[in-house]
């Protein structure tokens, strides 16, 4: 009997690498995407909000007009109305509304400088974290997030329904740096940097947890010359990709010296696909949410006893990626992009 293709909501701050998950995920027949949720991070929420449904309707042009220039402005991207999108915290779970804003990586409107046309679509009236929370609610233990940006709509709906961590049956997220440098400064990663109190409590939480870091992600890489295969190949969403990724693999080539451009979030995506291109670890996982080391992750795998209780002690663990089959997580990201 075939399973049942797995429920995922992606909370999402689009962004290019984003965008290469998002449509992932749609050409991926293992899950179901049931909703997204915004949030900001690569760009503000309320550019994610349209970002979201930018990839996942059509936008705002007559019939005329979108009969007339389909081919050439290739108006509809996914063309799946049925998919919800559900708007995010404009502000961290303090409260913080002095957020670090990654449009350097992606472009001032997160997509690659393209400056789409608004979408059709508009998000539902439910925030991310009610949405969340309710289809947890409706479908107990069947619903995965990916998590791609800072996590305060998770730590939200933690904090809004105690049963949440009971309901939900899996957190993806990809976020922290594991016993590497991070990427906003030495000591942390971006999404964990964007709210680390958030990060804290959904480390901590007690529910099925999944972080992929960025000492697994930055093993995932997108060569130029894959790229030159993307643009090659008549895949709608390939085509509509190379678009919108000059301006990443222009600040990869720059900030890392790199030939090509980290998968980062496809890579996440793909523990809710196929948890078996990857290896893990467990342990207890604590945010450091002051000072220089502000969005540190650190890892305790229980290899030792401490002597005295530290703030590792007694919380839940979680797992954490630590190895990839990085030229199987390539292959099926450009197969399912190039065939679509
Ligand atoms: O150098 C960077 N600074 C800030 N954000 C980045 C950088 N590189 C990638 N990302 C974004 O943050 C997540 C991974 O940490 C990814 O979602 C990526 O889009």
């Amino acid at each position: 009997m075939a399973t049942e293709p797995k429920k995922i909501i992606i909370d999402t701050d689009p962004g290019v690498d984003d965008a290469m998950a998002i449509l992932l995920a749609l050409r991926s027949p293992e899950v179901e995407v049931i909703g997204l949720t915004t949030i900001y991070g690569n760009v503000y929420t309320t550019l994610a909000t349209r970002n979201a449904l930018h990839l996942v309707t059509k936008t705002r042009f007559s019939l005329f007009v979108s009969v007339v220039f389909y081919w050439f402005v290739n108006l509809e991207i996914a063309g799946r109305t049925d998919i919800p999108v559900a708007e995010g915290s404009h502000v961290t779970i303090t409260q913080g509304t002095k957020l670090r804003i990654a449009d350097f990586v992606h472009g001032a409107d997160g997509l690659g400088n393209q400056n789409f046309h608004p979408p059709k679509g508009k998000p539902i009236k439910q925030s991310a974290a009610d949405f969340i929370v309710e289809q947890a609610n409706l479908y107990p233990g069947k619903i995965t997030v990916v998590a791609l940006g800072p996590l305060t709509n998770i730590a939200l709906a933690i904090q809004q329904d105690p049963a949440f961590v009971k309901n939900i049956g899996q957190i993806v997220i990809l976020g922290g740096a594991f016993a590497v440098n991070g990427n906003v400064n030495p000591a942390a990663e971006a999404n964990i940097f964007g709210d680390p109190d958030a990060a804290d409590i959904v480390f901590t939480c007690g529910a099925d947890v999944v972080a992929v870091g960025i000492n697994v992600t930055h093993q995932v890489v997108m060569t130029d010359a894959d790229r030159d295969k993307l643009v090659c190949s008549n895949g709608k969403y390939a085509q509509y990709l190379c678009k919108i990724l000059e301006v990443y693999f222009s600040y990869h080539h720059d900030a890392y010296s790199t030939k090509g451009v980290y998968l980062h979030d496809p890579t996440a995506l793909l523990v809710a696909v196929n948890p078996s291109l990857f290896t893990y670890m467990e342990g207890v996982i604590r945010v450091q949410t002051s000072g220089i080391t502000r969005g540190l992750t650190l890892l305790y795998n229980k290899q030792k006893r401490f002597a005295e209780i530290t703030e590792w002690s007694d919380k839940p663990s979680v797992k954490v990626a630590v190895t990839v089959d990085a030229p199987a997580v390539v292959k099926l990201f450009m197969d399912r992009l190039m065939d679509s």
